[in-house]
């Protein structure tokens, strides 16, 4: 079947707070998963379809690639094309970014994250459920390396804003530029960026480094 015919159909937002995201979730044997478990990881947050890493794995096969997704279909359905192009430092796992990072990323040598347009939340009441919390960013200080890299990236100047403000805060981070990037640092944009970039509208993007401890 073509991946034109497979398309999924799931919720636009589910909501990360609610109970059934809490829960435990089992986390895969990384040897029977990568062919070379050892290699860097790059970790994409909230990876939707998977489209972006799909393209990453098979122009960077020296890198491993995780793709990290709260809504389950969508991850199922990602896999299931990592299969049919048979790569094999690629996976996509279901989980919560804000609860399960360090369970998932225990004993694998993380060294890039990538959070790209995350769900904005508009409403203020809803803010909360926003990806990008202090908790999480003190958990991404704890579990990459010193050099490793965080790229972020919004089409909502607030939520972009909000994501800068809160890496900056936290003293393990230092930004490797002064302004919003031109450009991505990628040379595959991901799906929602492609959306955004065909309307002609403005993505803010920023990258941090893992200072030394
Ligand atoms: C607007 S989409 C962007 C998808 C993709 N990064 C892109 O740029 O095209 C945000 C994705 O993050 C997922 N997401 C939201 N909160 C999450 C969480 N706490 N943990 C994991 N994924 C989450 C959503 O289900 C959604 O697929």
């Amino acid at each position: 079947m073509s991946d034109r015919a497979m398309v999924v159909r799931v919720r636009q937002h589910v909501n990360p707070l609610s109970q059934k995201f809490q829960q435990d979730i089992p986390v895969p044997d990384w040897s029977r998963i990568y062919e070379q478990p050892s290699q860097p990881l790059h970790l994409d947050i909230g990876c939707a379809r998977g489209t972006f890493l799909l393209e990453m794995a098979a122009l960077y096969p020296e890198q491993n690639f995780l793709g990290l997704e709260i809504r389950y279909p969508l991850v199922v359905a990602a896999n299931e094309r990592r299969d049919r192009q048979q790569l094999r430092n690629l996976h996509y796992l279901w989980g919560n970014a804000n609860v399960h990072l360090s369970k998932i990323l225990g004993g694998l040598p993380l060294h890039t994250v990538t959070i790209q347009f995350p769900d904005p939340w508009f409403k203020r009441r809803h803010h909360k459920r926003r990806v990008v919390t202090p908790e999480l960013v003190a958990t991404l200080a704890e579990l990459l390396p010193a050099g490793g890299r965080v790229v972020l990236q919004s089409d909502v100047f607030e939520v972009a804003e909000s994501m800068v403000q809160q890496f900056r805060a936290h003293g393990a981070f230092r930004s490797t530029c002064t302004d919003w990037l031109p450009q991505s640092p990628w040379p595959v944009a991901t799906e929602r960026e492609k959306c955004v970039l065909n309307k002609g509208l403005a993505v803010y993007r920023w990258q941090f480094e893992r200072c030394a401890v």
